[in-house]
C-alpha cells in the first residue's frame, strides 16, 4: 500500500480508514461508523477516535492569547506544518481571539473604538492566515480542513502577484547602493551579466558554480534586491528549506515550481502549474527565478 503524506488531506485519512476498518464493501462504507454515513473520510476517522487529540494545540494558542502574541501567525504554523486532527474547531474556539489584532488596528484606523467583533473582520484574519500558510505550504486553508475566506478569486490569484512586489523600495535601494560597492571582481561580472540580459530581455539560462563560502548567496540577494527595486518580481528557489532561508522570498523549490516528486514512474516528468494559476502569473511575470 502506497504511503500518503497527511497534507494530501483525503487521501491520507481514506488511507487511515482502509488499514484499520474491516471488511469494508465500498469507499462509502468506509465512512460508516456507528450507523451514520459521514460526509468525509476525515469526519468518519474523527468519529473512530483514529486522530491525533488536539489538546496540545488547544493549550499552545490559549497560552500564546494570555501572553499577546500575534496569534494568527501561531495559528498559522499549527494548522500549516504541525497537522491538527480538526484545525476547524480550534478556528472557532479561538476565533475571537485570534482575530483581536485585526479588531485593534481597525479600531486604531477608523478612530471609532465601538467597533466590535464581526464576521467581516474574522474573514480578514482567514485572509491573512491563508496568505501565512500559503506561503509555508503553498496550500490554501480549504485544503488544511479550514473554512476557506471570503475572498473574490481574481483577489486569491492577484495576491501572488501582489506579493511578488511587495517589498519596501527604500529599503532595497539602500541594500542596493550598500552591497553593489562590494561586490569583488567575479562577483560584479557575473552581476553585470544577470543585470545585462535582464535589461536586454534576453533570455537564458545561467549556472553559477563557485566554492562553498565565495559569495554566490551574497550575490544572489544583491541581484534579488536591485530587480525587486525596480518594482519587478524575481522568484527565488532553493532546494532545501534551510537554504531558503538565505535568500529574501525564497521557497523551496518543489513547493513553488510544484515539481514532480515521482520522477521515475513519469517518462515526460513536468511541474504541477495550472496555466491559469496564480503561480503561473507570478512565473511570467518575473524578470529572473533563482534557483540556490
Ligand atoms: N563582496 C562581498 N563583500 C562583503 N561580504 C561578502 C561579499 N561576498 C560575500 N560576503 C560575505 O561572505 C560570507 C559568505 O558568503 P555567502 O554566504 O554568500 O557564500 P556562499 O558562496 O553562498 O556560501 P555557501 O555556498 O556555503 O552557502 C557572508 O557572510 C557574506 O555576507
Amino acid at each position: 500500500m502506497y504511503t500518503v503524506h497527511p497534507k494530501n488531506d483525503e487521501c491520507f485519512y481514506l488511507r487511515l480508514l482502509l488499514v484499520n476498518v474491516r471488511g469494508p464493501t465500498s469507499f462509502e462504507t468506509l465512512r460508516i461508523v456507528n450507523g451514520v454515513i459521514f460526509p468525509t473520510y476525515r469526519a468518519a476517522c474523527e468519529e473512530l477516535n483514529l486522530l491525533e487529540n488536539d489538546t496540545h494545540w488547544d493549550t499552545t494558542i490559549a497560552e500564546a492569547i494570555i501572553s499577546a502574541s500575534p496569534s494568527h501567525s501561531l495559528f498559522a504554523i499549527i494548522i500549516s506544518t504541525c497537522f491538527p486532527s480538526n484545525p476547524c474547531n480550534l478556528w472557532h474556539k479561538y476565533k475571537d481571539n485570534i482575530s483581536e489584532d485585526i479588531l485593534h488596528q481597525i479600531r486604531i484606523t477608523s478612530r471609532n473604538h465601538d467597533v466590535e467583533m464581526n464576521e467581516e473582520i474574522h474573514n480578514l484574519a482567514l485572509l491573512l492566515i491563508e496568505d501565512m500558510c500559503y506561503l509555508m505550504c503553498g496550500s490554501l486553508l480549504i485544503r488544511l480542513g479550514m473554512p476557506a475566506p471570503n475572498r473574490e478569486m481574481n483577489d486569491a490569484l492577484n495576491r501572488e502577484l501582489e506579493r511578488g512586489c511587495e517589498y519596501d523600495h527604500q529599503e532595497l535601494d539602500l541594500v542596493v547602493q550598500t552591497n553593489v560597492p562590494l561586490l569583488n571582481s567575479q562577483q560584479k561580472e557575473v552581476y553585470d551579466t544577470s543585470m545585462k540580459a535582464i535589461d536586454d530581455g534576453n533570455s537564458g539560462l545561467y549556472f553559477l558554480d563557485a566554492p562553498g563560502g565565495t559569495g554566490q548567496t551574497f550575490l544572489m540577494s544583491v541581484v534579488l534586491a536591485t530587480v525587486r527595486a525596480r518594482s519587478n518580481i524575481a522568484v527565488a528557489v532553493a532546494s532545501s528549506g534551510i537554504s531558503a532561508t538565505l535568500l529574501e522570498g525564497c521557497r523551496t523549490a518543489h513547493s513553488a515550481l510544484k515539481l514532480p516528486l515521482n520522477l521515475q514512474t513519469f517518462e515526460e516528468p513536468t511541474c504541477n502549474i495550472r496555466k491559469n494559476s496564480a503561480m503561473a502569473k507570478v512565473l511570467s511575470a518575473s524578470k529572473i527565478i533563482i534557483w540556490d
